[in-house]
């Protein structure tokens, strides 16, 4: 472990600093993550178009998904505060009606909200206004407005092709094939499929373009409408090469379980790894289309070691971490936590193909690389990811740009560098609002 720099001060008292927990020894811990953003949002967009009221049991109640739950609200759907239909478990009960305009949505900074609901708003029978945080006008968006105009749907976006802006919801959409560039988020098309079953010929979505980035999170999205009656063709299982058919058909509701959500484990697992302790989180899914899955092959690599049983995934780690060569495109939420880790390997890291995480809450790229250096890291971007030298490190405030992820990232540097202050940790309300009692918890302190 290294010592603080001389040069630094000590902890600051700024109430926007949160000094990061150093681990004195190794984390021996079990800790219960909440549920999945991505399902959550996903099982409340299905629910709301369905035909028939439905449950999501243990949803995610972070800024992301309240503010998708206030979004489908707005436009008319009941989501309530209640328990599952057998009258145990804590669930929202979503019960859907015409979906309505006016309707103002806000969506933060929230991608899925910001995608995932225009389709929905093209079917209302009015005007819905999206509007978010500032960042959410530089998020891409082009993809959902230009296929929705495609399909058959009025948009007035004052031609920036991004927030804010309009959909003049028609009461109806007629739907068919749409060709997109899905390069810059896999959300564009989970966005047209989540509503294609709405629009009276369905949805053919033929993504042109460069590589696709987040295929599991395209999985979930076909493996979520398929579990409310949906019928859907996809690429894998003999389908055409990125070509995705809903049919048009109505929804069942469901009874939906959300799992937890394995991306914000990762910050808890990482903890392990850096401090050669062991944490267990609770009902991991044996199967998931959730990337966080990955993280057992990948933090494996770089040292640990994990086991499933009844408990739960209990990731073991020995206090060395090696340094690794790896592609996430197909993972890409999960390169804060990964950066942070590989900057107390032993060996360099490259990650690869996560060029398009430029445009997510903050450019990530240049976050990770300025604030890993800024405690004394040697972090150079590259075209699509980061090479990362190990160096020891030094305390210092770590910026987190409205980023969650780059909070935590700075968490896992904390464990192990002295007198690191996050600014902002509260940033990670957007999708794990008690993350720095969690943490303390965990540690013990
Ligand atoms: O559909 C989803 O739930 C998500 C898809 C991914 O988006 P991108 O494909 O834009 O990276 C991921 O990074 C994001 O955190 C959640
Ligand atoms: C990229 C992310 O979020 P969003 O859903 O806002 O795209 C993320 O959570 O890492």
């Amino acid at each position: 472990m290294t010592a603080a720099s001389p040069a630094h001060s000590g902890p600051s008292a700024d109430p926007d600093l949160w000094p990061a927990p150093y681990a004195a020894g190794p984390v021996d811990a079990t800790v219960t993550v909440p549920g999945s953003k991505s399902v959550t949002n996903r099982a409340l967009v299905l629910a709301a178009l369905a035909a028939e009221p439905g449950w999501v049991r243990r949803p995610l109640r972070s800024r992301d998904t309240l503010l998708m739950a206030e979004g489908l609200r707005v436009l008319g759907t009941a989501v309530e505060e209640g328990v599952g239909p057998d009258g145990t478990g804590e669930a929202w009960r979503i019960v859907p009606a015409p979906l309505r305009g006016p309707a103002a949505v806000d969506v933060g900074n929230a991608g899925t909200v910001m995608r995932f609901l225009p389709p929905v708003a093209a079917l209302a029978d009015g005007p819905v206004r999206f509007d978010g945080d500032p960042r959410s006008h530089e998020r891409p968006l082009h993809g959902v407005i230009d296929a929705l105009r495609a399909l058959g749907a009025r948009i007035d976006d004052g031609g920036r092709g991004a927030l804010p802006l309009t959909v003049h919801g028609g009461g109806g959409l007629e739907g068919g094939t749409v060709e997109i560039d899905a390069s810059s988020s896999s959300q564009f098309v989970s966005a047209l499929l989540l509503s294609g079953a709405r629009f009276n010929q369905g949805v053919e979505v033929r993504h042109v373009g460069g590589r696709l980035p987040s295929m599991p999170h395209i999985r979930m999205t076909v493996d979520m409408l398929r579990a409310v009656g949906a019928q859907v063709d996809e690429p894998e299982h003999g389908g055409e090469p990125d070509v995705w058919r809903v049919a048009p058909s109505a929804l069942r509701g469901r009874d939906l379980v959300v799992e937890p959500d394995l991306s914000n484990a990762q910050p808890f697992l990482a903890a392990a790894l850096v401090t050669g302790g062991r944490v267990t989180i609770p009902d991991w899914p044996a199967r998931t289309t959730q990337p966080g899955d990955e993280l057992r092959r990948i933090f494996t690599e770089m040292g640990g070691a994990c086991e499933l049983t009844d408990a739960g995934l209990t990731f073991t780690g020995t206090g060395r971490i090696h340094g690794i060569d790896v592609d996430l495109g197909e993972v890409g939420e999960l390169t804060p936590g990964i950066a942070a880790v590989a900057a107390l390997a032993d060996s360099p890291s490259t990650l690869r193909g996560v060029a398009h995480l430029r445009l997510h809450e903050t450019d990530r790229l240049a976050a990770l690389t300025a604030e890993i250096n800024g405690l004394g890291g040697d972090v150079t971007e590259t075209a699509d990811g980061l090479l990362i030298r190990p160096r020891p490190l030094r305390g210092g405030v770590f910026r987190t740009y409205h980023d969650h992820r780059m909070a935590t990232a700075g968490a896992i540097l904390g464990l192990a560098v002295k007198d690191v202050e996050i600014e902002d940790v509260a940033t990670t309300a957007k999708t794990l609002p008690d993350f720095p009692g969690m943490w303390t918890e965990m540690l013990g302190v």
